[in-house]
């Protein structure tokens, strides 16, 4: 961060509680996303991402706690709020008779501004079916023109719930670099979703929710400079044999065994050199290997020596 640059918070939530009559929605959920940074929001099926999403835009009213978003509040000023912000829904839904262009061209009216050059390459680079109704358009089709229409007031916050959500592999890397010129030009991205390779690549910060908490925010750059390396073996060795290697074990079962690994590269070929080894394999730890243990229940998952 640059000397004498004082980040604003776009997102400011304190003690957020949404609860669905006595059903668990999100609890005390507390997060501050800066000016300029891509903000991920993980965790799985049913943690509360997008009941955190919809409380922030006031879709739904808060059970208790604050918030404000681009200095306003979230329940008092969220005409204001939702007048400022890009938003994609996970689900997106429009009159299905309309035609996509028309769509389009109505969004635009909204406006007093638009960046009509922007949106017309927006448009062409997700291909967007102008042509087409909405009632004949896949999921993924959709998804595309809500993220045109989120685009449309040049926003400085887009916040989009499962945005990659039903887009084929192409339309996702090119909805990434849009996402990565937001941020070029100083605007804010807040996104929920599943996929960690994704969100590795994409984002400065991660929050990390499950079953309503949040349990864990990240600041990535930091947490890749601690990445190691994550090592498979199997074959005729122990446990104690992997132990004086490493303490960090993932899995183990008979003869095979998977861990982390953050030492000199050579000392660690040096070691398997000692046994008669069936498999080995290195790769470099990402954020799956990492964050896998949030997806999992009670009782699953890794062990650490
Ligand atoms: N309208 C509702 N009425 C009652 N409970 C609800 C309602 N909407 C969500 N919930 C509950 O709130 C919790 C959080 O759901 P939410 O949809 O926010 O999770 P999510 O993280 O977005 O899930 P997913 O990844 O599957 O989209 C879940 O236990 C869910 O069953």
């Amino acid at each position: 961060m640059p000397i004498g640059v004082i980040y604003m918070a776009v997102i400011e939530v304190k003690n957020l509680t949404k609860r669905y009559g006595k059903s668990r929605g999100i609890e005390d959920v507390s997060i501050e996303v800066k000016e300029g940074e891509i903000f991920g929001f993980i965790g799985p099926n049913g943690s509360g991402k997008s009941t955190f999403i919809r409380t922030l835009l006031n879709f739904l009213y808060p059970t208790s706690g604050s918030g404000n978003v681009l200095g306003f509040d979230i329940e008092r000023e969220s005409h204001k709020l939702k007048e400022k912000v890009g938003y994609v829904p996970s689900e997106v839904k429009y009159y299905e008779e309309t035609k996509v262009v028309d769509l389009i061209e109505y969004a635009k009216s909204f406006y007093s501004e638009v960046d009509e050059c922007y949106i017309d390459m927006i448009v062409q680079d997700l291909k967007v079916d102008l042509d087409k109704k909405i009632g004949e358009l896949s999921y993924g089709n959709k998804k595309k023109v809500a993220i045109v229409q989120a685009l449309m007031g040049s926003p400085k916050l887009l916040i989009l719930d499962e945005p990659t959500n039903g887009l084929d592999p192409l339309i996702q890397k090119k909805l990434f670099e849009v996402l990565r010129k937001e941020k070029e030009k100083g605007n804010t991205v807040f996104l929920s979703s599943h996929n960690l390779t994704e969100v590795e690549s994409l984002c400065d910060r991660v929050a990390i929710i499950k079953q309503g908490r949040i349990v864990d925010t990240v600041d990535l750059s930091v947490l890749k400079e601690q990445f190691g390396l994550v090592v498979e073996v199997s074959g005729d060795l122990t446990k104690e044999d992997v132990l004086k290697i490493s303490k960090e074990m993932m899995l183990e079962s008979e003869s095979h065994y998977i861990f982390t690994y953050s030492g000199d590269v050579n000392s660690l070929v040096d070691w398997a050199k000692d046994y008669s080894l069936k498999k080995l394999l290195v790769e470099e730890q990402n954020l799956e290997s990492e964050f896998m243990k949030y997806y999992l229940g009670e009782g699953e998952g890794y062990e650490r020596v």
